[in-house]
């Protein structure tokens, strides 16, 4: 099962267990699959990725845990009390595409103290700082969601030296990139429908059009829940959808690595439509990126993939930065205006093309 795909469903599949041949070296079949997923498509759905049995349904259900606690409790995580953007966004305080989003999660990263103001060289170092767990309510999702992240690190981790392989570079190109401590983040999310038998706005979304800040993104979606949500837009097509496929993780291209590649792996934008009445679904997305410090430099590429890179792709709105911790600040300050006017009011206006200061109370 390398790289397939139907006319209906231009989404290739692809088991992580067949990266590797039997003396450790990469299969070229899944490098070169990799790469032309990542280059054409942009996303691709991942299998044998080494999930543990009840893992997935014993995850979802302590996310669908929390999300069923009284919104006090839910609140005892508000994020806005939080400096690095950790803990919970109520339903609808996420903006999107300048409109906010019918879902709410909690957010995550690495675990580190938080580093005291005067002490940083550069404002994105305010993203390190503690997490806010459901310890006292539903003291599983911790265990059960960092457990998550360390499995989706060591995934990232070879799908990042198989990428390197396939783009005809070292195994460990990359490598540098992350060493110390990469500043991934997880996103426990339940997208909320209207109530049973209203109507929903025409405008309503799950999540807005956009393309993830990060390097590569690693999506869990329900295998129980619905199955329309996520679409993406490949170059040169129309909304496609992508629907959950039992255990399978979604992969997607971030802009650190279109920036990487000049643009020969493309950033695919993406969105979740609104959930109907009455109806949730839940997903979990990890966001594989390097330190805040790395500098995503271009990399070498054969020339029959350079001729077929077309340069990032920048709008007036979204700047793509190649040090990846000011382009993780840009997503931040733009999706959580409450928190960055809360507690970084002097850095609202420098991320370009984000957040409106008026607009926001
Ligand atoms: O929940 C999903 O299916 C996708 C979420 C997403 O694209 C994001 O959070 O960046
Ligand atoms: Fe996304």
């Amino acid at each position: 099962m390398t790289g397939l795909t139907t006319a209906n469903d231009p989404v290739p599949t692809l088991r992580l267990d067949r990266a590797r041949r039997p003396d450790g070296s990469f299969d070229p079949a899944f490098t070169d699959a990799l790469r032309d997923a990542l280059h054409r498509i942009g996303f691709l759905r991942l299998h044998g990725f080494g999930v543990a049995p009840g893992q997935v349904a014993e995850l979802m259900a302590a996310a669908g845990a929390f999300f069923d606690l009284p919104p006090e409790q839910r609140l005892a995580l508000d994020n806005r009390e939080s400096p690095h953007f950790r803990g919970y966004t109520r339903l609808g305080h996420e903006i999107t595409a300048g409109r906010p989003d019918a879902r709410e999660q909690i957010d995550f990263g690495p675990e580190l103290p938080a580093r005291p103001r005067a002490e940083w060289d550069e404002p994105y170092q305010l993203l390190e700082g503690p997490n806010r767990w459901p310890d006292d309510t539903v003291p599983q999702l911790r265990e059960r969601a960092h457990d998550w992240a360390d499995l989706m690190s060591r995934v990232a981790t070879e799908l990042t030296r198989a990428l390197a392989a396939g783009l005809g570079l070292p195994e460990d190109h990359f490598d540098p990139l992350f060493t110390g401590e990469p500043h991934w983040f997880g996103k426990v999310i339940r997208y909320v429908g209207p109530p049973a038998g209203e109507t929903l706005t025409p405008d309503a979304q799950g999540v807005g059009p956009h393309a993830d800040w990060g390097f590569l993104t690693l999506l869990l979606q329900d295998p129980e829940g619905p199955a329309a949500g996520l679409q993406a837009r490949p170059p040169g097509s129309d909304w496609v959808d992508v629907p959950p496929h039992g255990d399978s993780l979604v992969i997607n291209v971030g802009e650190m690595l279109e920036v990487a590649t000049d643009g020969y792996l493309v950033a695919t934008p993406h969105r979740v439509l609104a959930c109907g009445p009455g109806t949730t679904r839940q997903s979990v997305g990890f966001f594989w990126s390097p330190r805040l410090d790395a500098r995503l430099d271009p990399v070498p590429l054969p020339a029959d993939l350079a001729a077929q890179a077309p340069g990032v792709h920048e709008t007036a709105q979204n700047a793509l930065l190649p040090r990846f911790g000011d382009n993780a600040l840009k997503g931040w300050l733009r999706s959580h205006p409450e928190v960055a006017i809360r507690h970084h009011p002097e850095l609202v206006r420098t991320a370009r093309g984000s957040v409106d200061a008026e607009s926001v109370q």
